[in-house]
C-alpha cells in the first residue's frame, strides 16, 4: 500500500432511485473497506434525466447521462461517479477512466407485462414499449406483428406508464428491476438467443480522474476480474462500430474458467437485416477478441447495415 486509506470520499450519483440504490451499493462497499472514511454521495440531475420526450439516440446518447457527474468531478466537488456500465460513452473524454467494474447482476432483458407471460403470448398489433433500437430491432425481426412504442424515464415511470395501459407490455434490463427489488414484475426472462444483451448491460462502473492514483488503489478491490473482462470485450465491438447509440447493436461475452464466449449483433433499426457473429478464445484478451467479432460482423457487409442506421437517423431531425 502506497496511500493510507481515505478519510472523507464524494460519490457523485444521478437522483433516480437506481443511480441511487447503485451509489449506495459501492458506499456500503467502501465502508467495509475503509471504516474510518466518511462517505457522502452527491445526488444530481443529467440532461438525459431532464429530455424525457425525444429518442434519446437523437438528441447526444448515452454521454448526457454522465456528462454533470464528470464536471463535479473536475471540480473536484466529487472523488468518483458511479454509472450503469451501459451508459457510459465507449469512449472516456480524456483525464477520465474507469477505476473500477462490479460484479455483474443478470444480464439479460426482461418482459414485463400485467397480463401476458412472455412475447410468443402478446396477440398481433399489441404495443411493447421499448426505447432501445437495440431490443426494437431484435423484436421487430423476430414478432414483425407486434408494434413498438417508444418508452423512456426512469424505472418507476417507465412501470407507471405500462399500469396506465398504454402499453401491452414493456422490455426492462433485469438488473434495475432485481436491484430496486421489483423482480416480482417480471413474467419472463428474454435468453440472450433471443434479446442479446448491450454491452456493459447489468455491471457498474466507478468512473475517477486518471491522475487520481490515490483512488486506484483504493477502489482496486472492488474490481471484479471477470465482468471487467467480459465487458472490455463487449465495448471493443461497440467502439468498432462508433460507440454511439445510433446502431442497433447487442454484444454479450461469458468466461467459462479460461476462455471466455462473445456474441454480437447489429442490424437496422426495423430489424430487416441482421449480421451476428460468436466467437470464443482466452479471456485474457478481451480486446482482440472484440475486434475479431467486429470485423466477422463487418464481412457480413455490417457496412450496408450501418449506411441504413445512418439514413434514417439523418432522415430524422
Ligand atoms: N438505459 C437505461 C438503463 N441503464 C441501465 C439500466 C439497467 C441496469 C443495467 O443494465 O445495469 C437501464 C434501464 C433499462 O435498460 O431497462
Amino acid at each position: 500500500m502506497k496511500f493510507p486509506p481515505p478519510k472523507k470520499l464524494v460519490i457523485a450519483s444521478r437522483e433516480s432511485r437506481l443511480a441511487m440504490w447503485q451509489a449506495e451499493h459501492v458506499r456500503e462497499k467502501l465502508a467495509i473497506l475503509y471504516p474510518q472514511c466518511s462517505i457522502e454521495i452527491l445526488g444530481m440531475t443529467t440532461r438525459g434525466d431532464q429530455i424525457l420526450d425525444r429518442t434519446l439516440s437523437k438528441v447526444g446518447g448515452k454521454g448526457l447521462f454522465v456528462k454533470e457527474l464528470e464536471v463535479a468531478i473536475a471540480e473536484q466537488r466529487a472523488d468518483i461517479a458511479v454509472h450503469s456500465l451501459k451508459d457510459v460513452a465507449m469512449t472516456l473524454p480524456d483525464g477520465f477512466e474507469l477505476a473500477a467494474v462490479l460484479e455483474r447482476e443478470d444480464p439479460r432483458d426482461a418482459f414485463v407485462s400485467n397480463e401476458f407471460d412472455s412475447l410468443e403470448a402478446l396477440p398481433a398489433g399489441a404495443i411493447v414499449g421499448t426505447s432501445s433500437l437495440r431490443r426494437q430491432a431484435l423484436i421487430a425481426a423476430r414478432y414483425p406483428q407486434l408494434v413498438i412504442r417508444p418508452l423512456r424515464g426512469n424505472l418507476d415511470r417507465r412501470l407507471g406508464k405500462l399500469d396506465g395501459g398504454e402499453y401491452a407490455a414493456i422490455i426492462l434490463a433485469a438488473a434495475g428491476l432485481k436491484r430496486l427489488g421489483l423482480a416480482q414484475r417480471i413474467r419472463s426472462y428474454l435468453p440472450p438467443e433471443q434479446s442479446l444483451p448491450a454491452p456493459g448491460q447489468g455491471a457498474m462502473a466507478i468512473e475517477i480522474l486518471s491522475e487520481r492514483a490515490d483512488l486506484k488503489e483504493w477502489l482496486a478491490p472492488l474490481n471484479h476480474r471477470a465482468t471487467a473482462l467480459a465487458v472490455t470485450a463487449e465495448r471493443t465491438v461497440s467502439r468498432n462500430f462508433g460507440g454511439s447509440c445510433q446502431i442497433p447493436l447487442a454484444a454479450f461475452a461469458t468466461i467459462d474458467g479460461d476462455d471466455m464466449r462473445l456474441r454480437a449483433i447489429i442490424a437496422t433499426p426495423d430489424g430487416s437485416k441482421i449480421a451476428s457473429a460468436d466467437l470464443s478464445a482466452a479471456a485474457n484478451e478481451p480486446e482482440a477478441l472484440g475486434r475479431q467479432i467486429a470485423d466477422a460482423l463487418k464481412l457480413q457487409d455490417a457496412a450496408a447495415i450501418l449506411a441504413l442506421c445512418k439514413s434514417d437517423a439523418d432522415g430524422d431531425v
